[in-house]
Parts: C-alpha cells; sequence; structure tokens
C-alpha cells in the first residue's frame, strides 16, 4: 500500500510513531517504525499483532520496509487511535469517576480475556499502553508480549517495575496473572492520577519492594467496597490467588456494567456515515459522562453550525511545538472549496487552539495531526475532526471525542 508519513504522534523506546494516510483511498493510521537494524522488537510486534483480531485490542493493518533519507525503515501500520493514550487523557483531564473507571476497565480485562484465550500474556499493562478509542480502551504495545507455555518463556522478564507483579519483580515468571496484576496497577493509576508506589523512589527501590516487601500498592481512598474488593482480586501477591480475567469480568464491579451495556447497544450510535449526525451526538455523550463534561442541548448541531458559519480569521501561531503547519505540495489546488465553510485552513499555516475558531474555551486539546494529498483530495486531520476536500465538497467528519474542560 503506497501511503504518506504525517506528523509524529509518539516516541517510545523502540520506535518513533506518525499519523499516516494511504494514497489511494486517503484512510488514516498509524505507523510504528523503527530503523530496519534495529527493528528486531518491532518485527516481533508485528507477528504477534498480526495474529490478533478483538475490538478490545489496536488493529493491524500490515507492514513494509520504506528508504527514508537513505536510512532502511521497518514499519508496522495500524488503526490510528486519535484519542491519545489513557495516561495522556488522565492528565489533559479530571480524574474519571468509579463509573468510567468501571467502563474502561470491563474493556480492558474483555481484551486481557481475549489475549489470554490465546496463550499470550502482554506483559506491559499500564495507561501509557492502553489508546483510548470511541469505543473504549484497546490494549496496545506488545514489544514486551509474550507466550505462555512456549519458548517464550526463556525470554528475559521485561515491563515496568511500577507495573510488575511480584513474582515477576523476582525474576521469576511471567504469565497472565502478571497482567492482572498490572491491571490491578491501572485501576490505581486512574483512580488516583498516579502510578502506583509512587513514593517509593527510583525504579530498582520499587522493584525490590514490589518483589520482597510483602506489600501491596495503596488503594485510593474514595472508592467504593464493591471497587475496592474488585482491586483486591487483582492485587493478590501470590499469583495462584489472583483471579483471572474472565472472573474478573463475572466480579460485581463489572458484571453489573455488562447490563447497562446491552441496553446501549439496543440505541447504537454507530455511524453509518461520515456525515451521519448521530455519531456528534454519541461523542458528546461519550466525553460527558466520562470525564464530567456538563454541556447540554444538541452540542452536536451547534457545533457544525459554528463550524459551517464560521468567517473570522484562524489565529495563527508559531513558535508552539504542539502545533504544525500545514502544507500543501500545491497550494494552489488548495485554496478553494474549504473557502466556502469560511475558513481558509490550507493558506494559513497553523491554529493555536480549536478555541480560535469555535470561540469556545470548553474545547481543549485540538491538534492537527496530518496533511495529505491523493490524486483530487486534500485530507487535513485535526485530533478530532477531518476536513476532507474532494474537489467542491468539504466533508466534516468527527474522528474522536473531543474532551471537555471539566
Ligand atoms: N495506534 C496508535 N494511535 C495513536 N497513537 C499511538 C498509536 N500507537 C502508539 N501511539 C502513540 O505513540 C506512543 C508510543 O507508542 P508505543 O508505546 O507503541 O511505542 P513503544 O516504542 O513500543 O513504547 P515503549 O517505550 O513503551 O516500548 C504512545 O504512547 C502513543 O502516544
Amino acid at each position: 500500500m503506497d501511503w504518506n508519513r504525517g506528523q509524529i504522534i509518539g516516541r517510545g523506546s523502540s520506535a518513533t510513531v506518525s499519523v499516516a494516510t494511504s494514497s489511494i483511498s486517503g484512510e488514516i493510521f498509524a505507523v510504528k517504525s523503527a530503523e530496519l537494524s534495529q527493528s528486531e522488537a518491532l518485527q516481533r510486534e508485528q507477528k504477534i499483532l498480526s495474529s490478533l483480531n478483538s475490538p478490545h485490542v489496536v488493529s493491524y493493518i500490515g507492514h513494509d520496509v520504506t528508504r527514508e533519507n537513505s536510512h532502511l525503515v521497518y514499519n508496522l501500520l495500524i488503526e490510528y487511535v486519535p484519542g491519545g493514550t489513557l495516561n495522556d487523557a488522565l492528565r489533559r483531564k479530571k480524574r474519571p469517576d468509579e463509573a468510567a473507571i468501571g467502563r474502561y476497565t470491563r474493556k480492558i480485562v474483555q481484551g486481557l480475556e481475549y489475549l489470554h484465550s490465546l496463550g499470550l500474556v502482554h506483559c506491559d499493562i499500564k495507561g501509557a499502553n492502553i489508546l483510548m478509542a470511541e469505543t473504549g480502551p484497546k490494549i496496545a504495545d506488545f514489544g514486551c508480549a509474550r507466550w505462555a507455555n512456549s519458548g517464550d518463556e526463556e525470554r528475559p522478564i521485561s515491563g515496568t517495575p511500577t507495573f510488575m507483579a511480584p513474582e515477576a519483580a523476582r525474576g521469576e515468571h511471567q504469565g497472565c496473572a502478571g497482567d492482572v496484576w498490572s491491571l490491578g496497577c491501572t485501576i490505581i493509576e486512574m483512580a488516583s492520577g498516579n502510578s502506583p508506589w509512587s513514593n517509593s523512589g527510583d525504579p530498582v527501590s520499587v522493584l525490590y519492594r514490589v518483589a520482597y516487601s510483602g506489600e501491596t500498592p495503596e488503594f485510593p481512598s474514595f472508592l467504593s467496597e464493591k471497587a475496592e474488593d474488585f482491586l483486591g482480586k487483582c492485587l493478590r501477591r501470590n499469583p495462584e490467588e489472583r483471579w483471572t480475567a474472565s472472573q474478573l469480568l463475572k466480579h460485581p464491579f463489572l458484571e453489573e456494567l455488562s447490563l447497562t451495556e446491552v441496553k446501549e447497544s439496543d440505541s447504537s450510535c454507530s455511524p453509518t456515515s461520515i456525515l451521519d449526525q448521530g455519531i456528534w451526538n454519541c461523542l458528546e455523550d461519550h466525553t460527558s459522562e466520562s470525564f464530567g463534561g456538563t454541556r447540554s442541548g444538541n452540542w452536536a448541531v451547534d457545533r457544525i453550525g459554528k463550524l459551517a458559519l464560521f468567517s473570522g480569521e484562524v489565529t495563527w501561531t508559531s513558535g508552539d511545538q504542539s502545533w504544525v503547519t500545514i502544507r500543501s505540495d500545491n497550494d494552489e489546488q488548495n485554496n478553494s472549496s474549504i473557502m466556502d465553510y469560511g475558513m481558509d485552513l490550507t493558506s494559513s499555516s497553523s491554529c493555536s487552539s480549536e478555541s480560535d475558531i469555535f470561540g469556545d474555551e470548553n474545547i481543549i486539546d485540538i491538534n492537527i495531526v496530518g496533511f495529505s494529498q491523493c490524486r483530487e483530495k486534500s485530507v487535513v486531520a485535526f485530533r478530532n475532526l477531518i476536513f476532507e476536500r474532494d474537489r467542491d465538497d468539504l466533508l466534516v467528519i468527527p474522528l474522536t471525542s473531543t474532551f471537555l474542560k471539566s
């Protein structure tokens, strides 16, 4: 598949992640890249990811090798999840309440149940490796993953010390139960905003404490009895006593949510087209309940209306690293139809925030993440909007939730 690399959206220890668009279909996806000579971990991740298929796991699209600035680069093409990581969301917003924590946890546990049923251990479950899709959290970054009961057992133990189970921290074993311990740590992270053992100093001291102290991390104080009990089942020091993902899905903390979900799915808000009004309303529901947003009324109609009617000048800033300049390869070609909507995005550079466009301070964290041209189409992707110009038509496509300031 021919594709164009867009802006870098993340960097990890093994790879750089960029947004990308297909030259033919205009489809947006994420590309995780590393120099071919240093791509062993990424190639391993490709093998694992290509064997998975679950709504709770980031989807595999393909892989290839490209030549860029005379370097050979290995690329893993995966679904683009515009909401960023769970950690990003926690940093940006008010902490989720217990109901939201329950909903997120349920999706992660469903993902873990799927992986564990295949005999795959993720080995690095934490907020930074959970991506926030519109449908809920998805498990990502399989760089540390290993197959249980296979030659993989010989691989050195890997993961993040603060999220590591005691048996893994002691270097004994890293199995499915270890992921459940890390899930417990991730719940603490969601509830408190801090990773567990946050007062224990450097990673080596943390590792020692996890391995040998006999302690469990401190539980956040505001949790209900049910949530505390759930956390207790994840954070049993003895892996044999820890609950499995399948058992956890039947715990009252999550089981009641499954009933609500059945009701919700009756009024599914899956879009039937990219301009489907429902998806906007659906996004509003999702964000306001997840992060304590307080807006009411038909936000979607309002928002599209503002977008369509905007006729002021977009304020462009320079020097702010979080904003990229939109440039086309052929500026002349781009200067027409976007103006129909009153915004000349392409002849300017980049906007400082969506509030400059919408005049609404409640909307934050909008990034332009990529721009590409394919045949007659130009696509400008914002973190949660796409403006797609197809000759005469400007389509406005919501990509993900807009997070609202609490
Ligand atoms: N599919 C995706 N959609 C959107 N953003 C992504 C996607 N995959 C990764 N990212 C972003 O890129 C960052 C780095 O990705 P990832 O954690 O997979 O890299 P890594 O090199 O394996 O990291 P680590 O250092 O944890 O091993 C993530 O934290 C996230 O912000």
